[in-house]
C-alpha cells in the first residue's frame, strides 16, 4: 500500500502527516511509528500526526511522539493542520476540542483552558503546582500545568546555561509523574517577553513545543511575572500567546509545508 504524507514543521518542530479522513489506514504500532519518524532510516520527524474523520469537529488529529506513544496534544502540529485545512476548523484531540484559525503561512489555535489541580496535571501525589517543593541540582521548585498534555516550568536566571539534555530525561521519567512530563525552562525578559528552551517528552529536545509555550506563558502569568499576553522566543522562532479572561490559551505562529510524498505501508510495518 503506498500512502501520501506531508512533511510540515511549525518553527522546526517537525511532522510527517498522514491523511485517513478518506481512506483508513492499517493498525499504526509504536514500531511503525518509529521507524517513520527515524531520521536515519525513515523520513524523520519529532511527531507523527494522523487526521481521521470526526463526528463532532473537522477533523480529528491522533498524535504520536517519534519514541512510538500517542499522547493528547501538539500545539505547533495543529497551527500546521490547521494551515492544511485551509480554513477555520475544529480539529478533535484527545486533549480536547480546538478551534483554529488559518493566516499565511501562520495559524492562531483556540488552545483551550489550562488545568492546574495535581490529579489533573497528573502528578503522583498532592502539592501546591505553583511552586512545587522539589528540585533536580540547579532546578527547582517549578510550576506545573496541564495544557491537553503534562508540563513542568522551572523560571530560571539563564535558560542558555541549563544542561537540559541531561536534566530533562531524568524530570521526564520521575515517579512524580505517572504519565511523565515535557520540561520547560524558561527566563523572564520582561512582562511581554519569555525565552524558553524544551524537553519533550518522548521527543527529547526539540527546537519549538507549541503547548510549552502556551503553559509557560500561563505559568508566568500565575507567577505574576508577564501579562497576559507574551512573546514566547523558542530555539526555532517565536510564538504569541495570549491568557484571555474567559480563561482560553491562544496561541498564534508560523507553520510551514516542507515537501510531500509518499511512502510504503510494508517497508515500515
Ligand atoms: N511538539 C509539541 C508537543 C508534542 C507532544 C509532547 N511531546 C507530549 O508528549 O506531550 C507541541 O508543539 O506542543
Amino acid at each position: 500500500m503506498r500512502v501520501p504524507f506531508w512533511k510540515m514543521h511549525g518553527l522546526g518542530n517537525d511532522f510527517v502527516v498522514l491523511d485517513a479522513r478518506e481512506t483508513a489506514l492499517p493498525e499504526l504500532l509504536p514500531a511503525t511509528v518509529r521507524a517513520l519518524a527515524d531520521r536515519r532510516e525513515g523520513i524523520g520527524c519529532d511527531q507523527l500526526i494522523v487526521l481521521e474523520p470526526s463526528s463532532e469537529a473537522t477533523c480529528a488529529m491522533r498524535i504520536f511522539n517519534c519514541d512510538g506513544g500517542e499522547v493528547e496534544a501538539c500545539g505547533n502540529a495543529t497551527r500546521a493542520v490547521a494551515l492544511l485545512l485551509g480554513e477555520p476548523a475544529r480539529i478533535a484531540t484527545r486533549g480536547g476540542l480546538l478551534a483554529t484559525t488559518p493566516g499565511d503561512a501562520s495559524a492562531s489555535v483556540d488552545m483551550g483552558v489550562p488545568r492546574f489541580d495535581w490529579d489533573a496535571i497528573p502528578l503522583a501525589y498532592a502539592m501546591d503546582t505553583l511552586a512545587m517543593p522539589v528540585g533536580w541540582d540547579e532546578l527547582e521548585q517549578p510550576v506545573a500545568v496541564n495544557v491537553g498534555n503534562p508540563h513542568v516550568v522551572f523560571f530560571v536566571e539563564d535558560n542558555d546555561a541549563v544542561r537540559l539534555d541531561t536534566l530533562g530525561p531524568l524530570i521526564e521519567h520521575d515517579e512524580l509523574f505517572p504519565e511523565r512530563v515535557n520540561v520547560n525552562v524558561a527566563t523572564v525578559e520582561d512582562r511581554k517577553t519569555i525565552r524558553l528552551r524544551v524537553w519533550e517528552r518522548g521527543a527529547g529536545l526539540t527546537r519549538a513545543c507549541g503547548t510549552g509555550a502556551c503553559a509557560t506563558a500561563v505559568a508566568a502569568m500565575r507567577r505574576g511575572l508577564a501579562d497576559r499576553q507574551v512573546a514566547v522566543h523558542l530555539p526555532g522562532g517565536t510564538l504569541t500567546i495570549g491568557w484571555g479572561h474567559d480563561d482560553h490559551i491562544t496561541m498564534s505562529g508560523p507553520a510551514t509545508e516542507a515537501f510531500r510524498g509518499e511512502f510504503g505501508w510494508d517497508d515500515y510495518a
